[in-house]
């Protein structure tokens, strides 16, 4: 049978009580799946359950008998579907924001890069994401529903030496919410002001916690590998009562084939030198996203800016690979050697019989290849008293774990989401696997050199 659905439905609010949608619009009609498989049917080309569309037209869509009942029945616990839905979007947006603005990096030869009071990077892309996201879920779940934890503040961004960059995010940001359309996604009547967009900025001012929903955002991840026009990603997670329950990782550059993710520094060179310019879709970028529970994990090719492709944007399963055995298996870990002890890595690496050389990868992207089965193993042990951060890691996560993985601090206990922005308590340091089988090698092998070592 078919029935009529509106696309015109404009935004509504989830209502948590009764665990259903309701649309702003008079009239509108939506209907929410409760079905685990919801996010695939609306990611993929079925509209059902996207509640967000530039188009004004109603259509219809064939519905099964057993899917109806579904939407009509009484409240399931909620799958977070509407939530999905906005936030693979959403990154999809990030992802055309990061890529004008990491091409117009590389090709100027000015300074777009800032330096924290840490003295880490921090530049335009950074900021100018973390307003557009913060935006557009304000808009999708009203601001009042809608705490975000994120990376970055206004200080740096309003030091009056930063002026002409407080300029070009404004611009960034219009520059990218005008596009929103596109991606079924609503954008402001009219360009926002400064105000507005240091308010959208500074508004993901959560601190997170052990209670509620809160979004965590890591608007560039690898913000060093984006500067050099190598690997970065856009990191969004949902977390409910301290369990990441989402997670959605934007990959602007993974490229086509996994031995390129290596190529850090020279990897813009390569990839323009090899990569035809009429390639496909697929060829570089990526957007891979799970929920919580549901066993699967999703990705999608980015929605490319200049092939007047509009959403509905095709998604494919990816699972972690099936190599167990060490010999065959490939590590990854963070390029910087301050950020991660390569010997340490190497000693474990040697002792486990893992004998392919390391893939240093910048970025989230790590926690993405091993879902997407490029890679076995991800490590990584920070120096003493490095805290890491919730957004660093919370959307890798649930991905891998959802992608068949599994992820635990080296002391084998799982990442611990609920403490606020830090990962409090994390024993040495994270470590993500294929399989239990590599897991527990490596988990041993830190048991036995970690007296021995430095760290
Ligand atoms: N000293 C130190 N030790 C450990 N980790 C640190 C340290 N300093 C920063 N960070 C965080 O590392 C994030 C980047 O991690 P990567 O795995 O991508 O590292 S690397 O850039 O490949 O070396 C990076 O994320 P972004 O700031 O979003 O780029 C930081 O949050
Ligand atoms: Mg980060
Ligand atoms: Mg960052
Ligand atoms: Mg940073």
């Amino acid at each position: 049978m078919a029935i009529k659905v509106s696309h015109n439905l404009g935004l509504g609010k989830w209502n948590d009580k009764h665990n259903n949608f309701i649309p702003n619009h008079v009239g509108s009609f939506f209907i929410f799946l409760r079905s685990n498989k919801t996010h695939h049917s609306a990611m993929s080309g079925g509209h059902i359950g996207c509640c967000l569309s530039s188009f004004n037209q109603t259509q219809s869509f064939p519905v099964m008998e057993d899917q109806k009942k579904l939407s009509f029945s009484s409240p399931e616990p909620v799958n977070y579907s509407q939530e999905l839905d906005v936030a693979v979007r959403t990154v999809q947006l990030a992802c055309s924001l990061c890529q004008r603005v990491q091409n117009g990096l590389i090709s100027k030869t000015s300074d777009g890069v800032q330096s924290k009071d840490d003295n880490s990077p921090v530049t335009v892309a950074d900021w100018s994401v973390q307003a557009t996201v913060s935006w557009i879920l304000s808009e999708s779940f009203g601001s009042s529903n809608v705490s975000i934890v994120a990376e970055e503040d206004i200080q740096n961004l309003s030091k009056a030496k930063a002026d002409g960059v407080l300029e070009t995010v404004v611009k960034t940001v219009n520059e990218c919410l005008a596009e929103a359309p596109r991606y079924g996604l609503n954008g402001p009547k009219m360009a926002l002001g400064t105000t507005e967009v240091l308010e959208a900025i500074s508004r993901c001012n959560s601190i997170g916690g052990p209670a509620g929903r809160f979004w965590a955002l890591d608007p560039v991840d690898g913000t060093l590998g984006f500067v050099r026009g190598d690997q970065y990603a856009i990191a969004l997670a949902l977390i409910e009562d301290g369990e990441v329950v989402l997670g959605v990782l934007g990959c602007p550059n993974y490229p086509m084939r996994k031995e390129w993710l290596n190529y850090h520094h020279r990897y813009h060179r390569i990839i323009s030198k090899l990569t035809p310019s009429t390639s496909e879709s697929w060829d570089k970028g990526c957007v891979i996203y799970a929920r919580r529970g549901s066993g699967e994990a999703w990705m999608q090719p980015l929605l490319h800016v200049n092939k007047n492709l509009v959403w509905p944007n095709s998604a494919r399963p990816v699972r972690v690979s099936s190599i167990d055995n060490p010999s065959l298996a490939t590590f990854c870990e963070p390029v910087e050697k301050a950020n991660s002890s390569h010997s340490f890595t190497a000693g474990l690496a040697h002792s486990v019989g893992l004998r392919k050389q390391p893939l240093r990868v910048y970025s989230m992207v790590k926690y993405a290849a091993i879902a997407r089965g490029d890679a076995e193993i991800f490590m990584k042990f920070a120096r003493a008293g490095y805290k890491e951060k919730i957004w660093d890691h919370a959307a890798g996560v649930v991905i891998i774990q959802e992608a068949g993985g599994v992820v635990t601090d080296a002391g084998g206990r799982p990442l611990d989401f609920s403490k606020g922005i830090y990962l409090e308590g994390l024993d040495r340091g994270v470590i993500a696997s294929a399989g239990a089988n590599l897991h527990d090698k490596i988990i041993r092998a830190v048991d036995a050199s970690w007296d021995s070592s430095a760290l």
